[in-house]
């Protein structure tokens, strides 16, 4: 059974769907990513799950639990790591924990255990007397989610959380993504960033206008993309012969001959290339001088399914 579900979700702000008509499920134990441009409806459908927005129509459970008839065993099982800091700057990183343990209904050892434990896994153990006002954006951003993820959430939730941040705050985030992951909860993240979902997602959703445009794994994305791999190989100089007798290779689907002594082979599926590719170069006295090899990737689904960039929003 789907850990998450939607059913036929719908929200609408005035005449502008926002969400439209959304179904989804998502098993427990994934790490779902949720893609697409500003405004293609994720925070909406994010905040429709963790029960802080009503939705118009359709249903969505948690576990088993409808959010709009069973608000409190949902919120108990979903830790939401907002898109906006929700921290107090005048309390200390410890401080912030704890309101939210209590808030949890957290006390006494247990609460200072998981205090503990969430400054700890966030990477925030040796500043938590510090006060967020003296906290770089990613600590902040470390400090948001050992807020959300204090109470062992079985589902978390988080909207963009590496958005305008520093490399190493960020790679810290995606760690601690796997990590929670592998400790057994459950993730749904939002981005608008595809490298990043790409990196981390079991399985990959893309919404774009409300709408759920794609669905599945990397390798079901990029079977829908219908685009091969590409080998781009660079030589000292050109040879006609060698061309012909690449062209000739089983693996190689497609060949564009172009500028700089360069040639771009399009791969078909399965079997072994780049030896004989090296050794045709080789018989016919051509030095590689670069080899590069390019992925079919979100950004050329995204591009093939709305004639749209991902990142032109
Ligand atoms: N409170 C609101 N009132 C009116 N329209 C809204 C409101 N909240 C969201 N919308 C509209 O709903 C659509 C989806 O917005 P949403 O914030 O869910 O998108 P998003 O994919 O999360 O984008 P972002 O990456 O910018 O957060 C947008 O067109 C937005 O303008």
């Amino acid at each position: 059974m789907a850990f998450v579900q939607f059913e036929e979700v719908v929200k609408t702000y005035g005449t502008a769907m926002s969400v439209n008509h959304l179904t989804l499920s998502i098993r427990e134990g994934e790490v779902f990513g949720l893609l697409g441009p500003n405004g293609a409806g994720k925070s909406t459908t994010i905040h429709m799950l963790a029960g802080l927005l009503k939705s118009d129509g359709g249903t969505i459970s948690v576990d088993g639990y409808n959010v709009a008839k069973r608000p409190l065993e949902v919120k108990r099982r979903i830790g939401l790591v907002p898109q906006e800091l929700a921290i107090y700057e005048h309390f200390t990183a410890r401080e912030n924990v704890a309101f939210f343990g209590r808030l949890y209904g957290l006390r006494g050892r247990e609460l200072k255990e998981r205090v503990e434990e969430a400054l700890d896994f966030t990477g925030l153990l040796s500043h938590d007397n510090g006060r967020p006002s003296a906290f770089s954006g990613g600590m902040k951003r470390r400090l948001n989610i050992a807020c959300a993820i204090m109470h062992r959430p079985k589902l978390i939730i988080m909207d963009e959380p590496t958005v305008g941040i520093d490399p190493q705050s960020r790679n810290h985030i995606l760690e601690s993504v796997r990590a929670l992951n592998r400790l057994g909860s459950t993730i749904i993240y939002t981005s608008h960033y595809m490298e990043e979902v790409e990196a981390i997602s079991t399985r990959v959703g893309i919404m774009d206008g409300g709408r759920l445009i794609a669905l599945g794994d990397k390798e079901e994305l990029r079977r829908l993309t219908g685009q091969e791999s590409k080998l781009i190989v660079q030589t000292d100089h050109s040879s006609e012969e060698a061309v012909a007798e690449i062209r000739r290779h089983p693996r190689v689907s497609s060949l564009r001959e172009l500028e700089g002594h360069t040639l771009e082979l399009g791969l078909s599926e399965a079997g072994t290339y780049l030896q004989d590719i090296l050794f045709i170069l080789g018989k016919h006295g051509l030095a590689l001088l670069k080899l590069t090899r390019e992925e079919p990737n979100l950004e050329s689904l995204f591009l093939q399914l709305t004639g749209r960039s991902l990142r032109d929003g």
